[in-house]
């Protein structure tokens, strides 16, 4: 498969690729901002939190946030998880996504992280209520113990374009990403969007 179309922000070449949306530009941004997202990935189950305040409020995500003053993106993600989900994790890198939302005065830069195991106890805090999902059949490697009576991953209450890096993710292949949506009100509807896997340099 050729590489086609890669998203400005993007650089390298790329296999296993999905786009979509408008056959428009793809938006301009002047600034980004640099965010992590993390999540603990075992025995076929995926934790995710339920936002209880702020941006993504009401939607299921992983745990993370904006990188703070002196810290590498990693340190960030391990201080976010313990922030929002009460519990420390061997992290590894996993992805690197773009989101720009039309009139916002920057873009997320997002390092995804993910882990198999975890200490202490997943505690619900003032911003998350963490939960835990089952992977598809397809996607578990891990074995099924514990997974058969939870509930699937929640797409339809997570943004949007989940569905097409939430594989990549769960079945530990790199990706990096970018989506451009545009907003209604508080409604966030996807304009333009492009995942895929490095096959050499990663942004
Ligand atoms: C499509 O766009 C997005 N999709 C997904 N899955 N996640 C996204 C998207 N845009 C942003 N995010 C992530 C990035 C971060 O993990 C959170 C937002 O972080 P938050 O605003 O909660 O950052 P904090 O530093 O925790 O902020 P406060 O403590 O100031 O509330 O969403």
């Amino acid at each position: 498969m050729t590489t086609s179309n890669i998203p400005p922000g993007l650089q390298g070449n790329f296999t296993n690729y999905t786009s979509g949306g408008s056959d428009g530009d793809w938006l301009s941004y002047k600034k980004t901002k640099f965010y992590t997202n993390a999540f603990i990935i075992q025995n076929g189950k995926i934790l995710l939190g339920y936002k209880k305040r702020g941006f993504g409020k009401h939607k299921y995500n992983g745990f993370g946030g904006k990188v703070e003053g002196n810290e590498t993106p990693l340190q960030a993600a391990v201080r976010e998880l313990e922030e929002e989900a009460g519990i420390q994790a061997p992290l590894e890198y996993a992805g690197t996504l773009l989101f720009y939302t039309q009139g916002s005065e920057f873009a997320f830069h997002i390092d995804i992280y993910r882990a198999e195991a975890f200490s202490g106890t997943i505690t619900e805090t003032e911003e998350m209520r963490p939960q835990w999902f089952s992977l598809p059949a397809d996607d578990n490697s891990l074995g099924q113990e514990g997974a058969t009576h939870i509930s699937p991953i929640p797409f339809a209450d997570m943004w949007d374009t989940d569905p097409y890096w939430i594989p990549h993710l769960v079945s530990k292949r790199t990706f990096v990403g970018r989506a451009d949506f545009t907003i209604d009100g508080e409604i966030y509807k996807p304009y333009k969007w492009w995942f895929g896997e490095p096959t050499g340099m990663e942004i």
